[in-house]
C-alpha cells in the first residue's frame, strides 16, 4: 500500500461538486490536494476528492465502485465515501435549506407494488444472500458521529433513495407513512452505500434540501439556497 487517498465525496451533478469544492477551499485555502489522485477525479482539498458521478442509484453505485476499485488497485484506497448533494425534504421534518445527515440510506422503491400497498424487496421471500446490503445501509457510526459533531445543526434521519422523484400527494404520504424516520429523499445514496459496503469502506450521506417533497412544483425548488447550504456544510468534510 502506498498510503491512503483520503475521503471520496460523490455527487450526482457537477453543480453539487462545485458547491462542495467551494466550501472545502474556503475552509482550508492553502491546502494541498492529494499528490496522486486517481485518473478522472478532481482533488478538492487536502485528503478530499470530489467526483460528480451521475444521477440515480445505478450509475452512482457503479461509478463509485469503479473509483474505489481503481484507488485500491493503485495502492491508495479511500478511507471513507460520502454521498453528497441536494435532496427533497419531508415537510415538517427537513425544511428547504436544511442540512441533513443520513442515519441510514434506504432503497425506498426497491420491491413490489400490490393492491394492498408497497412490499419491500426483503419481504418478498427471496433468499437473503441475493439482497446484498438489504434495503437499508446504516451510516458508518464513527463517520456519522464526526459529521454530527462538525454539523451540530444538521437534521439526522433516514434518507430515502428513489429512482423517481416523488411528485404526488399520495406518493408523499405513502413514503412518509412507510418511513416515519425519513427526513429526505434523493436518488443516489443507497447505490453509493452498496458500493462502499462491498468495498469495505465506511459510508455516510450528506444532503441539503432544495425542495419540499410533495405534488410536483418546480417553482418551489430553491437550488441556489441548497447549493449555498452545501458549500457551508462542505467545510465539515475537510
Ligand atoms: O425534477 C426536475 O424537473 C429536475 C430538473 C432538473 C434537475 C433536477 C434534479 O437535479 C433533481 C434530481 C437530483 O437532485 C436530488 N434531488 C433533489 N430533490 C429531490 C427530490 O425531491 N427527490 C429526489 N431527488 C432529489 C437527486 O439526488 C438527484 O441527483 C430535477
Amino acid at each position: 500500500m502506498l498510503g491512503e487517498a483520503g475521503l471520496l465525496v460523490v455527487t450526482a451533478v457537477p453543480a453539487e461538486a462545485e458547491a462542495i469544492h467551494a466550501g472545502l477551499s474556503a475552509a482550508s485555502p492553502g491546502a494541498t490536494p492529494p499528490a496522486a489522485a486517481p485518473a478522472g477525479t478532481s482533488p478538492a482539498a487536502a485528503g478530499v476528492t470530489v467526483v460528480p458521478v451521475g444521477v440515480g442509484p445505478a450509475v452512482a453505485g457503479a461509478a463509485t465502485a469503479r473509483l474505489l476499485a481503481l484507488a485500491e488497485a493503485a495502492g491508495r484506497p479511500y478511507r471513507a465515501v460520502v454521498s453528497a448533494g441536494i435532496a427533497g425534504g419531508f415537510v415538517g421534518r427537513a425544511a428547504v435549506g436544511a442540512t441533513v445527515l443520513a442515519s441510514r440510506s434506504v432503497a425506498a422503491d426497491l420491491g413490489a407494488e400490490s393492491p394492498t400497498g408497497f412490499i419491500p424487496v426483503d419481504q418478498l421471500g427471496m433468499p437473503p444472500e441475493l439482497l446484498g446490503a438489504g434495503t437499508a445501509v446504516p451510516a458508518d457510526p464513527g463517520l456519522l458521529a464526526a459529521l454530527r459533531a462538525a454539523l451540530p445543526a444538521a437534521t439526522v434521519g433516514a434518507v430515502l433513495t428513489v429512482s423517481t422523484v416523488t411528485g404526488t400527494a399520495a406518493g408523499t404520504a405513502a413514503l412518509a407513512d412507510r418511513h416515519p424516520d425519513a427526513v429526505a429523499e434523493a436518488m443516489e445514496g443507497y447505490g453509493v452505500a452498496v458500493a462502499a459496503a462491498q468495498a469495505g469502506v465506511p459510508f455516510a450521506e450528506l444532503r441539503t434540501v432544495s425542495n419540499p417533497i410533495g405534488p410536483r412544483d418546480r417553482s418551489a425548488w430553491r437550488m441556489r439556497e441548497a447549493f449555498a447550504a452545501l458549500t457551508t456544510a462542505a467545510a465539515a468534510l475537510g
